[in-house]
């Protein structure tokens, strides 16, 4: 496996490294030992499927709040998408700042979200399958997200016709009416 810090400390980009022969490749995708020499977790508790069938379809920006954060390794199965995650954790260098890559069953490539991180991606074909797993349980009453297109984020969204999203994803708050909200107290 190759590992590739990203802009956003504590995530990074993870390729395989085939073994190729006349019957196709052999690769590791996740390695506890590796992963922690990284400083990376390698345990995951929950792993879970989203299928996508129109190009698109957007899901995010997601993530749970203490003290159910969670590490997330992402990748794709059939199709493509736009992979996006922004930096929540206070007092990070890059707070605020979001990261984007493509994933694709084609590149084989996976993210390696750290805690305090939100996620969302945007599927670029049709039939597009995501894989993930998590280090922390699904905490319903933990789910928070982020508006999709906060400008203070400034994601490139690839442009498309007809984005479908859900009605949740359309109500999050932009990072800053969220900050204000918590220092209120509300
Ligand atoms: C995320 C999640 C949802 N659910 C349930 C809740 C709901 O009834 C249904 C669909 O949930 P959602 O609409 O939140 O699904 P979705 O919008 O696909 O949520 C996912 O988005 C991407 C961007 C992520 O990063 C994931 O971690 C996850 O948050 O599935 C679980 O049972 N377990 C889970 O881990």
């Amino acid at each position: 496996m190759k590992l590739t810090p990203t802009s956003l400390a504590g995530a990074f980009l993870i390729d395989i490294e085939p073994v190729e022969d006349e019957r196709g490749l052999f690769a590791r995708t996740v390695c506890e030992e590796e992963f922690a020499r990284h400083g990376l977790a390698g345990r995951f508790v929950q792993q879970s499927v989203s299928w996508n069938p129109h190009p698109g379809t957007l899901r995010g920006l997601h993530f749970q709040s203490a003290p159910d954060q969670e590490v997330k390794l992402v990748r794709v199965t059939r199709g493509a998408i736009f992979d996006a995650i922004v930096d929540l954790r206070p007092g990070s260098a890059s707070y605020g700042k979001a990261f984007h890559t493509e994933l694709s069953a084609g590149n084989r490539r996976q993210l390696y979200i750290p805690a305090g991180m939100a996620h969302g991606f945007q599927s670029l074909e049709a039939d597009t399958e995501v894989l993930y797993q998590m280090s922390t349980p699904f905490r319903p009453a933990s789910a928070r997200g982020l508006r999709w297109d906060d400008p203070a984020l400034n994601i490139p969204w690839p442009a498309c016709a007809a984005r479908k999203i859900s009605a949740n994803d359309r109500a999050w708050p932009t990072l800053a009416a969220r900050t204000l909200a918590l220092t209120l107290n509300l």
